[in-house]
């Protein structure tokens, strides 16, 4: 068990999955409610708040699904990166994490960015990393091919690098003199062009963002395909998981192997396991919450949420046999998932239809009493070796009910990673002090002086 549960609380700025459940399905453009929330996280003690993004919507044979666009299923979504200046102006310690793809913008467009949100929120900003889901809509949408599922890792892989390499090698720690009495500015002999030629993208030229708490933000990820997690290993500081228990467990076993493999140390990562949470006074009311949050998801809705993760059309295969295929340039992660992989039985396509109908891209959720759930979260985390939760939003409780029935319980035990003020993300995720990447992550060796951090 880690010594300290770390917490966040996820979101999209999309309309959630049952928003027909909930009172205003529109509050997700409300700048003020974003506002009001995260602050409300930020007292409550989080240690981060997550926006999940993406390009993408259902797509199938190269067109929109109409199902989607009508029921609202991965669909609408507004940009999140506008909605993290907000937020840095209106809290003081929470971090503030959210996507961009590594398949639509530059590194260079990212990495500005971010550094501009890295002075803007103190350090507290970061950048989930991920190859897209949802891929064949944005690359329809960008007039482009969809790019084969490891090659976007590959080009995920060289713009990371080059975003490194601006982050930490652009600037010398003491290069920014701003001195009036000589009138300078910057320190020529200290800013550093970077030069890149590469298989994706070239450069010549320096980041123009002066050097920021953290330099580089602190660097999240979310694919767990065998090619996912060993672009964690390479580059990530914190990744979520998504499965159940054992699974997750596996996943868990092997990022730690092959960060140690890395030279990176098993603890480089905080694994960030999604969590649903149905809590209440009583046993009874906690499961009556959960069948009220059920919804009337049908397995065409279903259908349509899996064709946006993995480019596979249930609807058309033979239901009562396993997947009938097993590999998609869309997204591999919910596929490997019911497909026997690492020991897991192989579920049928009917079978899979209900799982995304009951739980969607989620495991499975923890119900009952605070007491009970407190227990179940305990338990989860020494079973799996995660680091904490990233709290799924649910109409019926979800974060709001893990905020008041079990927030307090972990905080009565003494397992919570108590968010601290003045402490940048990579601080609150691994002890005052770090707020550098360490010398083990490979953006270190872009580092053109030796001050340590
Ligand atoms: C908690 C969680 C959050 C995620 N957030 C995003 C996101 O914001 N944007 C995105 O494109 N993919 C996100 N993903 C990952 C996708 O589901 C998908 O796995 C990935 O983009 C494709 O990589 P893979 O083939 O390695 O799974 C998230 C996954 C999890 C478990």
């Amino acid at each position: 068990m880690p010594t300290k549960i770390t917490l966040g609380a996820f979101h999209t700025l999309g309309v959630g999955a049952k928003w027909y459940l909930t009172e205003d399905p529109m509050r997700y453009l409300d700048l003020q409610h974003w506002i009001d929330t995260v602050k409300g996280y930020e007292e409550a003690g989080l240690d981060f708040v997550f926006f999940a993004d993406s390009y993408g919507y259902p797509v199938l044979h190269d067109h929109v699904i109409p199902l989607a666009v009508e029921r609202g299923i991965q669909f609408p979504a507004a940009d999140p990166t506008v909605l993290l200046t907000a937020l840095a102006a209106t809290t003081d310690r929470i971090g503030l994490v959210t996507t961009v793809s590594t398949m639509i913008e530059k590194p260079q467009t990212v990495a500005r960015r971010f550094a501009t949100l890295d002075h803007f929120t103190k350090g507290r900003v970061g950048w989930n990393v991920v190859t897209g889901s949802g891929q064949s809509a944005s690359a329809l949408l960008f007039g482009e091919e969809l790019t084969a599922h490891d090659d976007r890792y590959a080009r995920a892989e060289e713009h990371v690098q080059l975003s490194l390499e601006l982050w930490e090698g652009s600037w010398e720690d003491d290069a920014l003199k701003v001195d009036a009495e000589t009138g300078t500015f910057t320190d020529s002999s200290k800013v550093h062009e970077v030069e890149h030629d590469g298989t994706f993208f070239k450069a010549r030229g320096v980041l123009t963002v002066p050097p920021s708490p953290q330099r580089t933000p602190t660097l999240f990820q979310a694919g767990t395909s065998s090619r996912g997690r060993q672009f964690a290993a390479d580059f990530a500081e914190a990744v979520f998981v998504a499965a159940e228990p054992d699974t997750v467990t596996k996943q868990i076993a092997d990022i730690r192997d092959r960060l140690e493999a890395n030279g990176r140390g098993r603890d480089a990562i905080s694994i960030l396991a999604a969590g649903t949470f149905f809590v209440a006074a009583t046993h009874e009311e906690a499961v009556a919450k959960r069948e009220a949050a059920v919804g009337r998801t049908s397995l065409e809705d279903a259908a349509v949420l899996y064709a946006y993760f993995t480019g596979l059309d249930l609807m058309s295969m033979d239901l009562d046999k396993p997947l009938a295929q097993t590999n998609s340039d869309q997204g591999q992660t919910n596929i490997d998932r019911f497909s026997g992989k690492d020991g897991a039985p192989a579920l049928t396509v009917r079978q899979i239809l209900e799982e995304f109908q009951r739980n969607s891209v989620m495991a499975s959720p923890f119900v009952g009493d605070p007491i009970e759930v407190t227990d179940q979260a305990i338990a989860y985390i020494e079973a799996t070796g995660a680091d904490g939760f990233l709290l799924q939003p649910e109409v019926a409780g979800g974060q709001d009910d893990f905020l008041e029935f079990v927030l307090p319980e972990l905080r009565r035990r003494g397992v919570l990673n108590e968010s601290q003020p003045g402490l940048t993300l990579r601080e609150q995720l691994f002890g005052a002090g770090n707020n550098r990447l360490p010398e083990t992550h490979p953006g270190a060796a872009f580092r053109k002086n030796s001050i340590p951090a």
